[in-house]
Parts: C-alpha cells; structure tokens; sequence
C-alpha cells in the first residue's frame, strides 16, 4: 500500500445495527430516521412492519426493494443478496448519505460484518458494528444467549437501552459486565446509555449540510464542528440539544502536521468514553498529497485519504465527542502528538516517512480488502 496511491471516491458509510431481540433495535433506528438532520438513510432490514416508513427518505425510491421478507440476512449463504440490496441502495437515485443495516435478533453480526468487508461494492465503506443491549434483561438474554459476549467483543459501540427500566448502579454493573467480554488484548466496546434508543445520531453520522434535495460536501468544516457545539451551548440547537447535554467535546487545531506514529498510539489507547472523532488530519511529508479524514465510532476507527484542495490550508481539525472523557488532558495528549520541527525532504527520510505511515494505513479500507 503507498501512501500517495490515489484517493478513491466518496464511499457511503454501512454501519451494522445488531441486537437480541426485543433490545430496541427498531426504536433507535426510527429515532434516527426521525433525526437524521438532512442526512438521506438507507435501511436494510428484515421486517419492514415496525418502520416507520414515513421517516424515511427513500421510501420512494427504492420502495421494498431494500425488505429482505423472507428472512434473515445472514442465513444467506453467500453475499450476493445483500450485495444486490447495496447495488440498488448506492445507485445514483438513492442518494444516500448512510445506510445502516439491521442485524436479524439472532443473526451473527461478525459474519454481516464480514459480508460488508467483502463486498465488492466500490460505493461502500463499512461503518462500524453498534450492539444495542437491553439494561433491563441483561442477565436473562445473555443465560439463554451466551454468544451474546461474543458479539459484545466485537461491537464498537454498545447502547446500552431501557435505561428507564433500571436504577443507575444495575447500569453501572451491566456496563462493567460488557467491558469484561471485551476480547484478550482489546479495549472494551464504548458503551452509551440511552433510553427509547435515544442516543445522538451525530455519534454515527454528520448532520448534512445542504437543505434537501441538494448535492452536499458530506464531511463538515471545522467551522461547521464549531457552530454547531456553541448553537447548541446556546440553547439553539432543537431536537438534538439535550441529546448532546450528557457530553463533553474537545476540537482541536494544529497547523503543523501530526506525527503518524504518535498519533497512532493516541488512538490506540483513546479511552473508553469516546465515543466519536471526526475531522482530518494533515500527516505533512507521511503524505503531502492527501489529508486524512479520521471518523471513529466507539473503537471503530477509519481513515479517509483525500487530495488537498488547491490553496487549502494544512491543518488538523478535529472534534472529539465522549462522556466522562477528560477534555483538558485530551487535548494537550493530541497537542503532543504534532511533528517537533518540520524535517528536510531528501530521499531516506521520505522512505522513513512512508514507514511511519504504516500505522495510519492499516485504517484505510481500500476496496480490494476482504475480511
Ligand atoms: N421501557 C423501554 N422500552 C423500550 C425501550 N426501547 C425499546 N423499548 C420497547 O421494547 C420493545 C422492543 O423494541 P424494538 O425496537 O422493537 O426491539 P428490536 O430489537 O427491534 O426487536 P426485534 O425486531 O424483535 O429484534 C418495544 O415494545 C419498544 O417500545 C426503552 O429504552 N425503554
């Protein structure tokens, strides 16, 4: 892989929603097509009954084309089916800017994962694995699934939901019990509580920019990061205010490149309530051609080379979102994480520079990777 390969086209996020049944997985997706803050939502899912069908964007378009009706996804023996529902989902009509499909209750959410990383779709890019578990019958699921910490292990970000049903220290114990599933030598998955699957929708996608209808850049400005976290500081912010009440956000700035290393292993230990990054990142002489648009998700982490606009400024930009996070230490971690002086471009040092960006490079889904 060569750091000033060329970029490829804009790919729509596939983010895979899994959950035993009954955890709420129907809720939290409607609570995002009611939130989608112009942002077009593909939806891929066994059962359209529960949906509410008016939410969605693209219900005319490609009407029950994307309902699998008969069954579950992943007892599919090969990827052919889901990849026909992605073709007709990342055709030029639809529009879309994410799409999110919904794991059958007792599905293996690995093997879908598996599927979208093997998709040979050019349009996709898979977009992380979020678990939606039930606080209130947490024990009851996991005795009669005990796969279910194998799917915990997995998950990037888990929701914890039906918060209302139980007190704050059963939370806190159930919370614990998923960070020990975590697999040996991984972090615990970032858990997010929620009720009525209310979580921030901004956690897994940005709020589209243009009004509808219009063609939109997908990635924001960092001014846009801005505006949005002070309307919402000053009360302005809608729906989505109260939802972003609960957490702390860092943006940071650096106009000298970030050293790949160094910020490789800022990533690497990020701590458990982050639970979004999104910006770009200018690696400087890792590569001069591209910055690297960084999107996280719980520990879900990707990089997205992009050539620099004639004229823009190198910069990193980037916004942190979490809860229980420690924004002062965070951002002084990410200050330390900038290049000490910028060094003389001969021949060995691009050689070395390249090495370096091997960290970064293993982050970006190239559409050749499998699994
Ligand atoms: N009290 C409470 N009920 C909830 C919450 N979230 C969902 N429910 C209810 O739980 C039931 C199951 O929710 P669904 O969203 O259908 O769950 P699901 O995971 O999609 O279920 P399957 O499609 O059967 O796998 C519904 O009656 C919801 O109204 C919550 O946070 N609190």
């Amino acid at each position: 892989m060569n750091a000033s390969s060329p970029p490829r086209k804009q790919q729509i996020p596939v983010i895979v929603l899994a959950g035993f049944l009954g955890s709420g997985k129907t809720t939290l997706l409607n609570h995002l097509l009611r939130n989608r803050a112009g942002n077009r939502i593909g939806v891929i899912v066994n059962d359209f009954g529960a949906i509410e069908i008016d939410a969605m964007t693209v219900s005319g378009q490609v009407g029950s084309t994307v309902s699998l009706g008969n069954g579950c996804l992943c007892c599919a023996v090969d990827a052919s089916e889901l990849d026909t529902f992605l073709e007709t989902l990342t055709g030029p009509a639809a529009r879309l800017d994410v799409i999110v499909i919904e794991a059958s209750g007792l599905a293996e959410p690995q093997e879908l994962v598996r599927m979208i990383l093997a998709s040979e779709n050019p349009h996709i890019v898979y977009g992380g694995l979020v678990e939606v578990v039930d606080a209130a019958e947490f024990d009851a699921t996991r005795e009669r699934h005990p796969e279910i910490d194998r799917h915990l292990a997995v998950a990037d970000l888990v929701v914890l939901n039906k918060t209302d049903r139980v007190g704050h220290e059963e939370q806190t114990r159930v919370q614990d019990v998923i960070a020990a599933a975590a697999a040996p030598g991984r972090p615990g998955a970032a858990v997010i509580r929620a009720a009525y699957g209310r979580i921030d929708p901004e956690l897994l996608f940005d709020p589209a920019l243009r009004p509808d209808g219009e063609e939109k850049a997908r990635q924001l400005t960092f001014e846009d990061l801005l505006r949005d976290r002070s309307e919402e500081e000053a009360g302005e912010g809608g729906h989505a205010h109260h939802l972003h009440a609960a957490y702390d956000s860092v943006s940071f700035t650096a106009d000298v490149p970030m050293n790949p290393r160094r910020l490789m292993a800022f990533l690497d230990s990020r701590p458990q309530g982050l639970y979004r990054i999104k910006g770009f990142v200018d690696f400087g002489v890792g590569d001069r051609a591209n910055k690297y648009a960084l999107h996280a998700v719980g520990r879900f982490l990707r990089f997205d080379p992009r050539p620099w606009g004639r004229g823009e400024p190198r910069r990193t930009q980037l916004v942190l979102i979490g809860s229980g996070i420690a924004p002062d230490a965070l951002h002084k971690e990410l200050a330390d994480c900038r290049e000490n002086a910028a060094p003389a471009p001969d021949a060995t040092r691009d050689a070395a520079h390249e090495r370096s960006m091997w960290g970064v490079l293993r982050y970006v889904q190239r559409p050749d990777d499998d699994a």
